[in-house]
């Protein structure tokens, strides 16, 4: 059975990283297995930034945001020579196999390190809710109430004046946390990469809320899709309601992880190492109706995604 394991955090942090590491400590003990924390990501890996980690040494942080073990991109991991160093220093530490915590990139250099011999578990570490073999992500809920708390701000201001707010939300490539967050938020339009923009839609639904006597629009829009400040230049031109940009950034990225996304970390940390023992490697640890699941992390990052139309229309609906 592996004796020693090592557990790392990779690509953004996400809220719920540190709930994670210590559910992997703890569970590993446990099962009389010691665990290594591999500091910086693969950057960490690579340099021999590896450390034993005790039962204490995880206390005090479940509620905690960020990763206390540091996190880092590390584009030069895709090159085998560079997987390699990390590989000598896994060795030289006698570490047999890794929980990796992050997300689709840190995916691949899981599967890859497992190509080379060292089991790998993945955990979906990730604000963007984008690991399509998962639900849901670890950081994402924390990620989604601060964006509508962000919002329910927001609508204050806007209604006292009379505003329009666009607010730009993260999540890369996918519209998860815009559909959430308009949803929790009540807001009056929501722009995501599944759907485009539609300009006159938006108008529309601005003219139309005038005519209500509304006092305030808030315009969800996810990120990378346009300038949110010269989105709001275009509505306040074509409504002629007064109209301000708000970049929630990475702030969306901090903070204490809610107890759903803690539970979430626990459960799924707990599972990996339980994989580890039953001697399972290249592996994708997903919840799936609310029960925990593993796949292929290549047949994970090749499942097609697919677009929650039922609450994005439900979104519209009810703005
Ligand atoms: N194809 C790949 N092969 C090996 N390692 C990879 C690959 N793609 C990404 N990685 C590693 O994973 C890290 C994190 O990936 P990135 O996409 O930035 O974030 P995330 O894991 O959050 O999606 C990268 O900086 C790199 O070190
Ligand atoms: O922190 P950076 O490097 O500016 O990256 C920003 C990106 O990271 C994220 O916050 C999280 O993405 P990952 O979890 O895939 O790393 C995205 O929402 C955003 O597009
Ligand atoms: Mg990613």
């Amino acid at each position: 059975m592996v004796k020693r394991i090592g557990v790392l955090t990779s690509g953004g942090d996400a809220p719920g990283m540190n709930a994670a590491i210590r559910a992997v400590v703890r569970a590993g003990i446990a099962n009389n297995i010691e665990v290594f924390g591999i500091y910086n990501g693969y950057a960490g890996l690579v340099k021999g930034d590896i450390k034993p980690l005790t039962n204490s040494d995880v206390g005090g942080i479940i509620n905690r945001g960020g990763t206390f073990l540091g996190s880092a991109r590390l584009p030069e991991f895709k090159n085998i020579e560079v997987r390699e160093l990390g590989v000598e220093q896994l060795k030289k530490h006698g570490i047999e196999a890794l929980v990796v915590i992050g997300g689709d990139g840190s995916y691949m250099g899981a599967k890859k390190l497992t190509e080379m011999g060292i089991n790998c578990i993945a955990l979906p570490g990730t604000i963007d809710n984008d690991i399509v073999s998962s639900d849901f992500t670890i950081g994402f809920d924390t990620a989604l109430n601060t964006v509508v708390d962000a919002i329910d701000r927001l609508r204050d201001t806007s209604a006292s004046h009379a505003r329009c707010s666009v607010v730009e939300i993260m999540g890369r490539h996918c519209g998860d946390l815009t559909v959430w967050g308009a949803i929790a938020s009540g807001a009056e339009e929501l722009i995501v990469p599944e759907k485009g923009i539609n300009m006159d839609e938006i108008v529309a639904q601005i003219e139309e809320g005038k005519k209500r006597q509304k006092k305030h629009f808030i315009v969800t829009l996810a990120e990378l899709m346009t300038d949110a400040h010269e989105l709001a230049k275009e509505i306040e031109k074509r409504t002629g309601v007064e109209t301000r940009a708000t970049v929630l950034g990475h702030t969306q990225r901090g903070g204490a992880p809610t107890a759903a996304d803690r539970v979430l970390a626990g459960r799924m940390g707990a599972y990996a190492v339980d994989l580890l023992i039953e001697g399972q490697g290249g592996r994708c640890v997903g919840i799936r109706d609310n029960k925990l699941t593993h796949y292929d992390i290549l047949e994970a990052l090749d499942l097609p995604r697919v677009f929650d139309e039922t609450l994005y229309n439900l979104a519209k609906q009810l703005s």
